[in-house]
């Protein structure tokens, strides 16, 4: 099978290679059609089926998946969510969510500023690239879950539903 994933990021890429070991995985750029830095559960998962649409279309696409990182708001609390779209090519639509941990006041103030979190997390962590690797949920959590694995789960999920319909 052909999976198009709508992202060049690697950490998106090799979440779904691990989970679609024997298929051709191939990254393509796509808009996502929401904000570069979605702010809710809903803005995060308009973004991941925008992208699954644009890979699913793909002329050789069997599989087109979408994945879309953001932040949403619980109370005055600030979390960091994922979300994850499939769709086969008889536009058959499965989502599903990531793991989700509350982000500290001090990140929380610099995104309310309209920063991106891999900016900021760059600038917190005087790192590179934050987002191409364990990405924030990596940081906080002392490496304990990496961004890879957070999305690895989500396509286990994608996948499991889709199986579960064939
Ligand atoms: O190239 P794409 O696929 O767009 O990958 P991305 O890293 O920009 O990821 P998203 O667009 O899905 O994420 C939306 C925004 O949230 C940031 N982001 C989300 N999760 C992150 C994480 O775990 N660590 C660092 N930045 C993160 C990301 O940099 C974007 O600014
Ligand atoms: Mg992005």
């Amino acid at each position: 099978m052909n999976v198009y994933i709508g992202s060049q990021n690697p950490t998106k890429k090799a979440a779904v290679k691990s989970e679609f070991p024997e298929d051709e995985i191939i990254g393509v750029d796509v808009e996502s059609k929401v904000s570069a830095q979605p702010f809710s559960d809903e803005e995060t998962l308009e973004g991941a089926i925008n992208r699954a649409r644009e890979c699913a279309a793909m002329k050789k696409a069997d599989l087109g998946i979408g994945l879309e990182g953001g932040v949403m708001e619980i109370g005055e609390d600030l979390y960091l969510c994922n979300w994850g779209a499939l769709i086969d090519h008889r536009e058959n639509l499965y989502t599903a969510s990531g793991a989700r941990i509350r982000l500290p006041d001090e990140i929380k103030k610099e995104l309310e500023k309209g920063l991106e979190l891999g900016e900021v997390m760059d600038r917190y962590t005087a790192k590179q690239n934050v987002r191409k690797n364990e990405g924030a949920i990596g940081i906080f959590t002392n490496g304990a879950i990496i961004r890879e694995e957070m999305f690895q789960h989500i396509v286990r999920l994608l996948k499991g539903q889709w199986e579960f319909d064939r």
